[in-house]
């Protein structure tokens, strides 16, 4: 059996005709095999964003590695505190001397000092808590404040309250964002071990695409799929291989197709999956590959292709092949919900990170109309409201050739399989994307 009709087989309900988008991702989960790439390399950090680790980090140090002040003030032994949190008393201390950050304090304290301390000081031995300097009044050497206010260790940050020496700080798999690259840096790390991108080849199909530079003709447009996939692609940190416009030639296309599974791990197009008379496109992804062919029960990006391209050499896993609409917005509609997710999986970024996007309440401002039994994706803007939900607006022309409503718009408005029209005023589920696609 056909890796293609085994996945099919092991999902309940498969109706190629009618796929709902749960289905869909859960047949791309089976699909795209986790950790298509296992080459990994050691890179200098400040080249790692976006990358996928390729093994856990273990903590060289403790993060802080000492006790230290959070803020600026006097540190003391709380012990000094009265026992009732709620009393009025004022404690009095002797300044001993002074705990500068990079310069601790190593004298000898009497049983009533304080230490005057500044953010991220050592914590002199024996004191545990800081009083910060706003609440101070200081007289030569004598510093008083009320106590109601402070417990025991306020203002102390412990050492490895952060990370802890010897525990892992990271696990393989995580995409590194820039809190973690800042968090690698902490370990005095300068550079770590990530898996080699993940190679995507892309090429755009149909006779009436024209490449940029080409004179405009009648009937035909530009090719701005290319450069939204470029933009998608670039975003997941993968390597794009453009393989560029391929006319609707069955030999061209055939030989494009195996050039892509040849050089990538996973191969996107678009156009040419829907029915039209004049598309090889179809026919030759069946020629060469274990293909399915979707209608999907969801708007835009209702025709769908996807399957597997075997490598030149057959022992090689093959490449994933993500047959994507024609239409602009279904292009980025599809990638972000099914692809995306496909691509960090194959990517080796571990399940937490191989989600779409979680989704935001807020109130339509507009009445949307809706059809149950699919799920549709409306191009929103979604705007902050003082005291109240997020409001959103529906952007523009829904059309799923129009990309200036996808400017436009920072999430989509989804609109669930079994859910209808939508009133003014009502709560609605938005998938932010801003930073994502
Ligand atoms: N009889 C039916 N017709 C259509 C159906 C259907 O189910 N039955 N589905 C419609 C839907 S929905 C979509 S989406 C399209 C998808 O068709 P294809 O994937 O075969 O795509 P094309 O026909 O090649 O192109 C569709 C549309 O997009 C424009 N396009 C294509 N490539 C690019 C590009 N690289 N840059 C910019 N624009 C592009 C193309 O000119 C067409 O206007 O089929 C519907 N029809
Ligand atoms: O479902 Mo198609 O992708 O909208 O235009």
């Amino acid at each position: 059996m056909s890796r293609i009709a085994e996945i099919a087989a092991a999902l309940a309900g498969y109706d190629p005709q009618a796929l709902g988008v749960g289905a869909v991702q859960a047949f791309l989960a089976r699909l795209a095999a986790p950790a298509a790439v296992t080459e990994n390399e050691r890179i200098p950090l400040r080249e790692a964003l976006g990358r996928v680790l390729a093994e856990d980090i273990v903590s060289p140090v403790s993060v802080p590695p000492h006790d230290n002040s959070a803020m600026d003030g006097f540190a003391f032994d709380g012990a000094l505190l009265p026992a009732d949190a709620a009393s009025d008393a004022s404690v009095t201390l002797r300044v001993a001397g002074t705990a500068l950050a990079g310069a601790a304090w190593r004298g000898t304290l009497g049983p009533c000092d304080a230490v005057k301390i500044m953010t991220g000081a050592v914590m002199p031995a024996g004191l545990d808590t800081v009083v910060p300097q706003e609440f101070c009044f200081v007289e030569g050497d004598q510093v008083r404040f009320p106590a109601k206010a402070l417990r025991r260790g306020d203002n102390r940050r412990l050492c490895g309250e952060d990370l802890m020496q010897g525990q892992p700080a990271l696990l393989r798999g995580e995409r590194l964002s820039p809190a973690a690259l800042g968090m690698v840096a902490s370990l005095g790390l300068p550079a770590v071990p990530v898996l080699r991108r993940l190679r995507v080849a892309y090429f755009s199909t149909g006779d009436e695409i024209l490449s940029l530079g080409d004179a405009p003709r009648e009937g035909a447009v530009y090719d701005s799929n290319r450069y939204t996939v470029f933009g998608l692609v670039n975003r997941l940190g993968c390597e794009l291989i453009d393989l560029g416009l391929v006319r609707d030639d069955p030999d061209t296309l055939a030989e494009t197709l195996r050039r892509a599974a040849g050089e990538a791990d996973a191969i996107i197009t678009s156009g040419g999956v829907s029915v039209g008379e004049a598309d090889h496109t179809r026919a030759v992804m069946q020629q060469l590959g274990d293909m399915a062919f979707w209608r999907v029960a969801m708007r835009p990006g209702r025709p769908m292709a996807v399957g597997l391209i075997p490598k030149p050499e057959q022992a090689q896993r093959p490449a994933v092949l993500f047959g994507l609409p024609g239409n602009p917005v279904a292009v980025m509609v599809t990638f972000l919900a099914f692809v995306r997710p496909a691509l960090l999986r194959m990517m080796g970024c571990h399940e937490r990170g191989c989600a779409p996007p979680p989704l935001l309440r807020a109130r339509s401002v507009s009445a949307i109309r809706k059809k149950p039994g699919r799920t549709e994706y409306q191009r929103g803007r979604v705007e902050p409201v003082p005291g109240a939900e997020p409001a959103v607006r529906i952007a523009g022309n829904q059309g799923s050739g129009v990309l200036s409503s996808m400017v436009e718009a920072n999430g989509l408005v989804v609109l669930h399989h079994e859910q209808g029209h939508v009133a003014a005023g009502d709560m609605v589920d938005v998938m932010m994307f801003e930073g994502v696609i």
